[in-house]
């Protein structure tokens, strides 16, 4: 596991809900976003608008750089050049504000192995400023079906139990924005079903979310913005609501190709 810190600890404690942004109707807007690893660019120049209140899903072949934009998104790396905006803030000077607002759940879990579920709570809670932070880290123990492993150590968990906790920290500051890397692997029936109703209230508390996801099913299902990077650039955007899968399946086929 890389440091579970990376993303969380240059947050200063702050509160949980600042009332940060600029006035925008955007909850992302990506211009000109270019990033490379090496010689080898991987973001060639990318350009992403997403409402306040949408969901997006990303799609784009093993490698084509999802995984890539949800971290420069939440900070945990840099763009090459470009804007990166999050609810009006820009990436290079307000990551802090940033971070408050963003909520990430992706492959890694981002906690400490050592400590327990709950110490790993209070921990972060207390790193984002959450007021009533031991009352709200039980809240959400129960909502993922973790109450009665809060005193184990996070090593000690299977890795669904583990996303479980994954997804109850991702949620303790009550975030705006959700950036989800592939939300729906490892998790049993009850775990998917679980991750449908997180995403169903934080949708109905207003909340945005950006998720990548292989299983072009599911994305219609649970967005109302399909697009597709390939060769570096947003190669289609599409409603998901007029969207069949068939089709879906057509464009993707022709422009991952
Ligand atoms: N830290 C890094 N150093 C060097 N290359 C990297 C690094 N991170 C990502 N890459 C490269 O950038 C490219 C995009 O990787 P990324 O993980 O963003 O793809 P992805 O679309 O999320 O893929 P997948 O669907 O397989 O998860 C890959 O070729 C990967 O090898």
């Amino acid at each position: 596991m890389s440091r579970p810190g990376e993303q969380m600890a240059a947050v200063q404690p702050a509160p949980a809900h600042p009332d940060v942004g600029a006035p925008t109707a955007l909850a992302i807007e990506i211009s000109n976003l270019k990033k490379g690893f090496g010689l080898k660019p991987v973001l060639r120049n990318v350009q992403l608008m997403l409402s306040r209140g949408q969901r997006m899903a990303l799609l784009g072949a093993n490698g084509a750089g999802k995984t890539t934009l949800l971290r420069i998104l939440t900070g945990l790396s840099k763009a090459g050049s470009g804007t990166v905006r999050v609810y009006g803030l820009d990436s290079h000077y307000e990551l802090q504000e940033i971070r408050r607002l963003v909520g990430f759940v992706a492959h890694q879990p981002y906690l400490y192995e050592e400590l327990t579920v709950l110490e790993n709570l209070l921990f972060f809670g207390k790193l984002y400023g959450v007021t009533h932070v031991r009352e709200r880290a039980t809240v959400l123990l129960q909502r993922v079906g973790m109450e009665r492993r809060a005193n184990d150590r996070i090593r000690a968990l299977s890795r669904g139990q583990v996303q479980r906790v994954a997804w109850a920290r991702a949620l303790l500051h009550e975030p705006r924005l959700l950036l989800l890397d592939e939300p729906d692997t490892g998790l049993d029936q009850h775990g998917n079903d679980l991750v449908e109703s997180l995403l169903a209230e934080h949708t109905e508390r207003g909340g945005s979310m950006l998720f990548t996801t292989h299983n072009l099913e599911r994305a219609i299902a649970w967005s109302d913005q399909i697009v597709i990077l390939a060769g570096g650039r947003v190669t289609y955007q599409h409603e998901s609501a007029t969207l069949s899968l068939e089709e879906l399946q057509r464009r993707y086929r022709e422009v991952t190709r």
